[in-house]
């Protein structure tokens, strides 16, 4: 099993995308699609899908309209700035306002608090707040989503990475998610192999990100 560092998954992304062309929405497809293929949808129909704005928010926002295709309960929860999206989050989120008006940004208190309230009505939250590009401490409205999505008690999916915790297990970031199960994309991360607590539950799904581009940067 090749085992990568944050750094060295962000050169393969980009190498995939700069270089062999491989438009990068297309591996947010494959990214949200490989979730919903490891989720029981016949016990799972109503979804908080919790996300930030960047790419890792743009899977989330990919797997909510996938979710809401297939008439599924969803609710979409965004914390973080939309003026400074994502090109691939901002797709795919035009097309779940579209689809449902049960889309809420999360930047007070009071919004906290709605949030906190709305999840009972849930029983499947999905994470996709932060993913490889985590570079600092999490703090603020960040921390206080993650404290309450981890007392909520509800079965929690993250994507790619359990939000807040770090690819490579060496940084502690203040808080992250406790992952119930983890989707994630194309590479094993070393900080979660190496993590005992979460290394038997998670799975590795191949979102296509071309072999030329693992080789490059991966020395067997
Ligand atoms: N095209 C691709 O590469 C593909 C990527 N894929 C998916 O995207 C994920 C990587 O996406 P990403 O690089 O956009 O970063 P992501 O993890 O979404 O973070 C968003 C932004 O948050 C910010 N931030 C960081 N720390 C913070 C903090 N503590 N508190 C607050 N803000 C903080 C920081 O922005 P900054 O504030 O530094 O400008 C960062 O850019 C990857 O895990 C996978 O799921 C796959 O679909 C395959 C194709
Ligand atoms: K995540």
């Amino acid at each position: 099993m090749i085992i990568v560092d944050r750094e060295t998954m962000k050169n393969i992304d980009a190498y995939a995308i700069n270089e062999l062309k491989i438009p990068s929405i297309c591996l947010v497809e494959r990214a949200s699609l490989a979730v919903l293929n490891n989720i029981n949808l016949d016990i799972r129909n109503s979804f908080g899908i919790v996300a930030s704005v960047g790419n890792n928010g743009a899977d989330g926002m990919a797997l909510a309209r996938n979710l809401l295709s297939i008439g599924k309960k969803v609710e979409i929860y965004i914390v973080g700035d939309i003026k400074k999206a994502s090109t691939d989050f901002l797709i795919n989120f035009e097309s779940c306002k579209k689809m449902t008006d049960k889309i809420f940004e999360i930047r007070t208190i009071d919004d906290i608090e709605f949030f906190k309230n709305n999840l009972e009505k849930i029983n499947t939250i999905i994470d996709a707040i932060f993913g490889t590009g985590l570079n600092r401490t999490v703090s603020g409205i960040y921390s206080y989503v993650i404290e309450i999505i981890n007392l909520s008690n509800i079965f929690t999916i993250s994507i790619d990475i359990p939000s807040g915790y770090d690819c490579d297990g060496e940084m502690d970031f203040g808080t992250y998610v406790d992952s119930d199960f983890i989707v994630s994309m194309q590479l094993m991360k070393k900080g979660l192999y190496y993590d005992t607590y979460f290394r038997d539950k998670i799975v590795v799904e191949d979102i296509g990100i071309a072999q030329k581009a693992i080789d490059k940067f991966i020395n067997i």
